[in-house]
């Protein structure tokens, strides 16, 4: 159930009607309902619990606000980071440090050492470099790193080319025909302990088939190290699993990709990892914005010009993403109409020639589907400062990020007195 809905007219956050919402916190902001990130956490568990032995963590990356971390933490789910900070702010939200799991390509060496310290549950290794450099900091700080090498299986995903991470030209993990050796050789190191294979091939996948191809190859691998004498006890899978940005769209549900992953996966006899991210936050999440003017060049299609831009919901720039978009009060009729934010960049539409509720200045409206990759790639360009959070839950509505304005950010600034 969507718990963003129209009630007698206007616009809903779970309970909670948003025009109150824009009056208490101001526009553009985003809105979460725990509701929904609550429901998709169990929706995603029910789907992989038959497979036994599991273990989930939240792609941190898709929304690391701390109260959605908090519900996520409370349904169970561990964190997959990707930074030092990443790494802080699960754990500053409570996530137990062995329920982690550090991937990425580029981990410093005083990252290795706060994953090393706060004793995380497994380090996702992505070349035989990063492996070598982790053993000798874990050796030298009598600490053991549990750790997972990630593969490429040279996979299109079928994705946005810029959210591919599984063909042999990315940057991401170890050519899969060289993982089973140096999977063996990274062994022998003291301070590491090889667990197993982890494998990501990209993000919002409408087919479950790359994903099946890719976790085939995996198996693979797994058979072969255990053929050579070595152990793999875990299996990280990853996140990726699409969801609609388009009403009515269809896409394969968490319990398809169950059974996908339970059928490959026969056997295996490991821990089955999982990192969800925007399965589980985008559809939970909306940005909440206010039309500024209506600009209309005669003859041409209007300018919706609001209140949110790029640098608040930067996919539309960035990959051309679709968000639906309608008014929390809509009165019926309909325009077509280019939706664009006040920056000064063409990038900075969020649509065009879009049939979309008629609107005014000063109407409010919401782009869908924010609660993953949204905020969390804010910045603030043109000096628009970051964009405030809330989180609703029933009739509650909470600030969960204030905004932050331009002046704060640039009181972290100075002119050094040679300038004077
Ligand atoms: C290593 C890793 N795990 C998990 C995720 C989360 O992906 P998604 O939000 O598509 O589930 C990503 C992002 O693509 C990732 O790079
Ligand atoms: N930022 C991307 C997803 C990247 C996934 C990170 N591995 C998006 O908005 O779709």
């Amino acid at each position: 159930m969507d718990h963003f809905q129209l009630r007698n007219g206007e616009l809903y956050a779970e309970d909670v009607p948003m025009a109150r919402i824009a009056e208490q916190y101001g526009t553009p902001v985003y809105i979460y309902s725990r509701a929904t990130l609550e429901r998709h956490a169990r929706v995603f568990r029910e789907a992989l619990q038959p497979l036994g032995k599991i273990h989930l963590a939240f792609a941190v990356k898709s929304n690391p606000n701390l109260a959605v971390l908090r519900v996520m933490q409370r349904e169970g789910f561990g964190a997959d980071v990707v930074s030092g900070g990443e790494l802080a702010r699960a754990m500053a939200a409570g996530m137990p440090a062995e329920d982690i799991v550090f991937s990425g390509v580029g981990k410093t060496a005083r990252e290795m050492m706060q994953g090393l310290d706060a004793g995380i549950g497994q380090f996702n290794i992505e070349s035989e470099e990063e492996g070598v450099e982790l053993a000798r900091i874990a050796d030298a700080a009598g600490r053991t790193a549990h750790c997972a090498l990630r593969v490429n299986p040279d996979i299109d995903a079928g994705t946005h080319e810029k959210i591919s991470t599984g063909k042999s030209d990315n940057k991401f993990g170890v050519p899969i025909d060289q993982a089973v050796a140096m999977y063996m050789r990274l062994a022998e190191l003291p301070g590491l302990d090889m667990r197993g294979f982890a494998v990501h091939i990209g993000s919002q996948l409408s087919d479950l088939k790359p994903l099946e191809l890719a976790f085939e190859k995996v198996g693979a691998i797994v058979s072969q190290v255990r053929s050579h004498g070595g152990t793999v006890t875990h299996v990280d899978l990853g996140g990726g699993l699409g969801v609609p940005y388009k009403a009515g769209e269809k896409l394969p549900s968490p319990a398809d990709y169950g059974h996908m992953v339970a059928r490959v996966t026969k056997g295996w006899d490991v821990t089955l990892m999982f990192e969800p991210g925007r399965v589980i936050a985008g559809n939970a999440g909306v940005l909440l914005t206010e039309v500024i003017r209506v600009k209309r060049n005669s003859n041409r299609t209007p300018f919706v010009v609001v209140d949110a831009a790029m640098n608040d919901l930067a996919r539309p720039a960035l990959y051309g993403a679709w968000h639906d978009f309608d008014a929390v009060k809509p009165t019926g009729e309909k325009m077509t109409a280019n939706i664009v934010g006040p920056i000064c960049e063409t990038g900075d539409t969020f649509a065009m020639e879009r049939n979309i509720d008629a609107l005014e200045a000063g109407d409010l409206a919401v782009f869908r589907t924010a609660g993953a990759y949204g905020a969390t790639m804010a910045s603030s360009y043109n000096s628009r400062g970051f964009v405030a959070e809330v989180m609703v839950d029933g009739d509650k509505v909470a600030s969960v990020a204030d905004r932050i304005l331009p002046e704060d950010i640039y009181a972290a600034e100075r002119v050094p007195e040679w300038l004077d």
